[in-house]
């Protein structure tokens, strides 16, 4: 479970990136969490994953609290979540299977019970025949989906996705946001930041609308058809 609860966030040069947002996302939702550049979209995904602190309100996440979390504890946090980037951010020189037994050799899985993930996983996002290629070899719809399939290797509890289908075509796109939702339907919950009206609007899902460091709106579907967001 992830709450905010009247949580703002001034960076150090004095921007106030968020001025009292709260926000409860329970476990098993989807949330589209969308608004114009500079709105502080992605400063509330970087309070979620612990990149940055908030300066006031307060914070939990998946049974943490962020306020007073010890740095210690930060990489238990993490591996509650799965982070997926718009620019894929796989490491090039090693295959997709050796991306996805790379993340799981950090948290100490077994080889057996490595095999056994990747070839889930691998099987989930529709690559299972990829294992062995680089990610270069890839289109980017295949990248993106290599990188879902390393986001939930370790089986977080929560994907947070920035911006996923921002380097796609929109069937590219619409495809990877279907693979989120089969994902969210298996059971984890799912956060995506995004400017796409229109993928938002094929999606019924909850609709988290921030603008200018507040939320302006929250519900399910129809809510980003407000042409100011
Ligand atoms: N590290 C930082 N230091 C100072 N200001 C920052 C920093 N990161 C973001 N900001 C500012 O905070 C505000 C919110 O930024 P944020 O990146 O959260 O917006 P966003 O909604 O994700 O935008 P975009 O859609 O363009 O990614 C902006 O005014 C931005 O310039």
């Amino acid at each position: 479970m992830i709450r905010l609860i009247d949580v703002q966030k001034t960076y150090d040069n004095g921007t106030r990136a968020l001025k009292g947002v709260s926000m409860r996302i329970e476990d098993g939702e989807f949330v589209f969490l969308v608004g114009p550049s500079g709105s502080g979209k992605s400063t509330i995904l970087k309070l979620i994953t612990g990149e940055v602190s908030c300066t006031e309100g307060r914070l939990m996440v998946n049974g943490y609290n962020l306020n007073n979390i010890h740095v210690r504890q930060i990489p238990y946090l993490r591996r509650t979540l799965g982070v997926i980037f718009q620019d894929f951010r796989l490491i090039e020189k090693k295959t997709v299977e050796e991306n996805l037994t790379f993340v799981m050799r950090v948290v100490g899985a077994s080889p057996r019970e490595i095999r056994k993930r990747v070839s889930y996983v691998l099987q989930l996002v529709g690559l299972d025949h990829k294992g062995d290629r680089l990610p270069t070899e890839l289109s980017g719809g295949e990248q993106q989906r290599v990188a879902i399939a390393r986001a939930l290797v370790n089986n977080p509890q929560v994907i947070v996705a920035d911006e996923p289908t921002g380097n796609l075509d929109p069937q590219r796109s619409l495809e990877i946001m279907m693979l989120l939702e089969k994902i969210n339907e298996l059971g984890t919950t799912v956060l995506v930041v995004t400017h796409e009206k229109e993928l938002v609007n094929r999606f019924s899902k909850r609709v988290v609308a921030i603008e200018n460091g507040r939320i302006i709106s929250d519900g399910m579907g129809g809510y980003y058809n407000n042409e100011s967001v």
